[in-house]
């Protein structure tokens, strides 16, 4: 048996489980769409960040703040591996390297498309960016709805959880953290 067909057949053993025939027309695919599907949402154990990154570093000499902000990702939660909806703010300050601005949503995509929880999530895009582009500072706050705590659990409607991660002068100075705390705010789910 080859690794995508031991892979449906869990697939059809879950369906059996959930109480369904995965013989009936309808079901015939699903063990297939199923695998690639997980395959697209967890391809991220397949991406390197790093190779990501350094494809696009530029020489600068601004070192002002840089924030792209609204950054729609999904991911799924490790605990129930159901959808975490969300959305990313990240900033930095140059050091003498930008990065193609594409290459952030890029990055979130890598640990988003894998098991997560929020708090991990956040730390790992801000700590790949830290370390791969040397900045003087970087930080990431993410605002995400956690299907888990909807469809089922607690279920609470459009409940949302906000996370942060903070390196450098976004950690060490004041005002740096208050400004992109101001420039964010506008953008959280209200
Ligand atoms: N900190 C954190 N917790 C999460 C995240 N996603 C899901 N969870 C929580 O993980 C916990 C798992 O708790 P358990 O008691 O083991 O699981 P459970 O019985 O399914 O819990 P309920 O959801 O309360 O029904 C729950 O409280 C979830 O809300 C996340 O990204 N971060
Ligand atoms: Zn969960």
């Amino acid at each position: 048996m080859d690794k995508n067909e031991e892979f449906e057949n869990s697939i059809k053993k879950i369906l059996e489980h959930v109480g369904e025939d995965p013989s009936r027309e309808g079901l015939l695919d699903t063990p297939s769409r199923v695998r690639k599907s997980l395959e697209f949402l967890c391809s991220g154990y397949k991406e390197d960040p790093k190779e990501i990154l350094q494809k696009a570093l530029f020489t600068s000499t601004n070192d002002e703040m840089v924030v792209v902000k609204d950054i729609e990702f999904y991911s799924q939660c490790e605990h129930h591996m159901l959808p975490i909806i969300g959305k990313a703010h990240v900033a930095y300050i140059p050091n003498g390297k930008v990065v193609g601005l594409s290459k952030i949503p890029r990055v979130i995509d890598v640990f988003a498309r894998r098991l997560q929880i929020q708090e991990q999530l956040t730390e790992q895009i801000c700590d790949a960016l830290n370390e791969h582009l040397q900045p003087k500072g970087v930080a990431v706050m993410i605002d995400a709805r956690h299907m888990c705590m909807e469809m089922r659990g607690v279920q609470k409607i459009r409940s949302t959880t906000v996370t942060s991660a903070l390196r450098g002068l976004f950690k060490s100075n004041k005002k740096t953290k208050d400004e992109f705390l101001s420039i964010v705010s506008s953008s959280l789910t209200k």
